[in-house]
């Protein structure tokens, strides 16, 4: 079975040769690097790229770390930190938390500010062996900054400085930012994020696979699917044949439309935070100089209880793809009932899967009646091969899709502006004039 399958017959959608045209030319950029954000395009060919050692290097380091701590604490935000907890989530156990536990757990922290969060993860780890993997390629942003700092305190408490060195790994920047200088000093284990990779695009790099190591991921099979999945969207692949491709065009095409937000949904909950992933990817590259599709999210069918109403009669601004899994790994079966007193022995002997796909299918054709177009994506299974693939096939869509839209997809010179005030809030040195304007607008 192929490892991914794009449907995008119930999209409305007419594909024509010079949209095809302009999707081909878009896919070339990426190869060319004529485009814009051309100095970040590394993450193409990164798949194939990586090497050997380099993966035994990041299984090494995640094996040393899973023998000296029961909790491995990985900080970090945005693109240090979605990709990791998106994988680490749809691989992990949802109840893991009332299992007995066996092996070492990996948990997140600095993607909030939260006071209690933190308070909660200390805490938390008391009784625990602590080791931590700091993430950040500007190795300069704030919130994954504070909690370093909270973090490497309580493991030098405890283990001292040099055992702190044994027990903390920094993934940044080759030259650059505080971390890596604070690294350098402290002499920390160090991977590289490199230049040409930028955080959202870099899961497939040590910031993605050094935690989903840490976290007992089969990172080569994650890796070999993100191979399979460059190749699939070459450049020399026929238009027809290259779901990113395809997809681009698609939600372009319904975009150009008058269509302003994806909605990203599955039937699976444990792939909610692929949803969020999927978020900054689309989020980052798109929104700017006034454009791009919202990305928003929904988990089904939990939401359909929530937000089915408005997808459903709603303004009609929106379509949906969904990220469908061919098979569980497990078989619940609905039982027969004696006394059927809640009416659903016309289920009895079906699989819960069957349910979940008669919903999904109802849902789709109630939603394609209702003006909301559907593209499908399909995955044989939650697997680390499934899910490489489908990372690599977010990244290559987006890439296209940015070029196709008349955006640089790889830069994110929006998100400054809320930094500015808050380091004017916070007094932070260089600030001055910006503190005192600020507090006059606070008045
Ligand atoms: O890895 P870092 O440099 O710490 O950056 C973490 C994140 O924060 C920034 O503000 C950017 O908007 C994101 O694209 C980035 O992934």
């Amino acid at each position: 079975m192929k490892t991914l399958k794009l449907d995008i017959s119930k999209a409305g959608v007419e594909i024509t040769p010079r949209m095809e045209e302009r999707t081909r030319e878009a896919l070339s950029l990426l190869y060319s690097k004529q485009g814009a954000g051309n100095d970040f395009l590394g993450w193409v060919t990164l798949p194939s790229s990586i090497a050997p050692q380099e993966l035994s290097r990041i299984e090494a380091e995640a094996k040393k770390l899973r023998e000296c701590a029961d909790v491995i604490i990985c900080i970090g935000i945005g693109g240090s930190y979605l990709g990791a907890k998106a994988v680490a989530e749809a691989m992990g156990d949802s109840f893991a938390a009332l299992r007995p536990r066996k092996e070492p757990v990996v948990v997140f922290a600095g993607q909030n500010l939260s006071e209690e969060y933190t308070y909660e993860l200390l805490d938390a780890v008391k009784d625990h062996s602590i080791a931590a993997i700091v993430i950040s390629k500007s190795g300069t942003t704030t919130e994954p900054a504070v909690a370093f700092r909270i973090v490497k305190a309580e493991i030098e408490r405890r283990y001292g400085k040099a055992g702190a060195a044994e027990r903390i790994v920094a993934i940044t920047d080759r030259a650059r930012g505080a971390l890596k200088t604070l690294a350098d000093n402290e002499g920390y284990a160090t991977f590289v994020i490199p230049d040409d990779v930028g955080g959202r695009f870099s899961v497939l790099t040590p910031v993605g696979l050094l935690p989903l190591a840490a976290a007992g991921v089969d990172i080569e099979a994650l890796v070999r699917g993100a191979e399979e999945m460059e190749r699939a969207t070459g450049e020399q692949v026929a238009f027809a044949e290259n779901p990113a491709a395809v997809y681009a065009t698609v939600r372009n095409a319904l975009y150009e439309a008058g269509k302003k937000i994806e909605i990203l949904g599955s039937y699976e909950p444990k792939l909610q935070y692929i949803n969020e992933w999927w978020k900054q990817l689309y989020g980052e590259s798109e929104g700017k100089d006034g454009k791009g599709l919202f990305p928003a999210s929904v988990t089904l069918t939990a939401d359909l209880h929530s937000m089915g109403q408005y997808i459903q009669e709603g303004e009609r601004t929106m379509f949906e793809t969904i990220v469908s899994v061919t098979a569980p790994k497990h078989e619940v079966r609905i039982e027969s009932d004696a006394e059927n007193l809640d009416g659903l022995n016309y289920l009895a002997g079906k699989r819960l899967s069957e349910v979940n796909r008669m919903a999904e299918l109802g849902v789709q054709l109630a939603h394609v009646d209702g003006g909301v177009p559907n593209l499908r994506i399909e995955i044989p299974e939650i697997s680390a091969h499934a899910l490489g693939a489908l990372l690599y096939f977010f990244e290559k869509a987006c890439g296209i899709s940015g070029y196709l839209l008349g955006v640089n997809p790889f830069n994110q010179p929006g998100v400054e502006a809320y930094k500015k005030n808050m380091f004017a809030l916070l007094e932070k040195p260089g600030y001055e004039a910006e503190t005192k304007a600020i507090r006059e607008r606070l008045k």
